[in-house]
């Protein structure tokens, strides 16, 4: 059993997720495409960009593929492939609750998965687990945010413990840089509720700028 505090929380972030997901679908595809292009076009020039001149040009990049009303992130691993990156993708393993990485040349082939989330198709490469230690930045996806680096997802626990994998293979080295991009509207104005196991962001890529935490 858990303590009280525990399931308060646990209630207060189910509660949040109802909230923020109807307020999520009343943006429109529009702005949301227009939010996610600008967004996209910060993360490369303020971010991604320099990280590359100083990582010897090309980056391992972690992005999640959007599915329904999230920010989109095409426009974002499309300039990626297009700077010679190497883009690692996820591909839901629901029965484990777990991500496992796949390398992607070429977003056509992308093909429908769990809940209809693209993913990797059979032709792209594994990333194993070893090598996650290689990775420059992570793009996760969210429902709503916090200025301080708080997160809450749809509730899976996918990228806690995919930041959790990550952390356990780093043994020496630079620390991936963990950020999201998302709409103005998902950014919530006082503290998400967070538990000992949700692990926070670096940065946030809003279409009218940054939040460095
Ligand atoms: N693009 C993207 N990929 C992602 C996530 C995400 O938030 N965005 N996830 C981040 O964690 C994981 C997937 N999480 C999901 C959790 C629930 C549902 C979903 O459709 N649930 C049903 C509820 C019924 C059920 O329990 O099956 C629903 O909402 O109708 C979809 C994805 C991993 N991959
Ligand atoms: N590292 C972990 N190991 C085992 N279970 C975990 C871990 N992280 C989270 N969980 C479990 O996963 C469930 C969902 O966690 P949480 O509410 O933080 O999800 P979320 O961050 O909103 O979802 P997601 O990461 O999928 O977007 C919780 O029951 C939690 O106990």
């Amino acid at each position: 059993m858990r303590d009280t505090s525990a399931q308060d929380i646990s209630a207060q972030k189910k509660e949040l997720r109802h909230k923020m997901t109807v307020i999520r679908s009343h943006v429109s595809a529009a702005s949301r495409r227009d939010q996610s292009i600008a967004a996209s076009l910060l993360a490369e020039n303020e971010v991604l960009s320099p990280l590359r001149k100083s990582r010897g040009g090309r980056l391992n990049v972690f992005c999640y593929v959007s599915f329904r009303d999230e920010p989109e992130t095409l426009h974002l691993i499309r300039t990626c492939l297009e700077r010679g990156d190497r883009v690692l993708v996820p591909k839901v393993i629901s029965e484990e609750r777990k991500l496992e990485l796949h390398e992607m040349n070429d977003v056509n082939d992308l093909i429908p998965g769990v809940w209809g989330i693209p993913e990797p198709g059979d032709n792209m490469p594994h990333w194993p687990t070893a090598r996650y230690a290689e990775i420059d930045i992570i793009i996760v996806p969210g429902l709503a945010y916090d200025r301080y680096g708080g997160r809450i997802g749809f509730g899976g626990g996918y990228y806690d413990r995919f930041i959790e994998q990550i952390s356990s293979v780093k043994s020496t080295g630079l620390i991936p840089i963990k950020a999201s991009l998302t709409l103005e509207e998902q950014i919530i104005p006082g503290r998400i509720p967070m538990e000992e196991h949700d692990f926070r962001l670096d940065m946030l890529f809003t279409a009218s700028g940054m939040i460095y935490i």
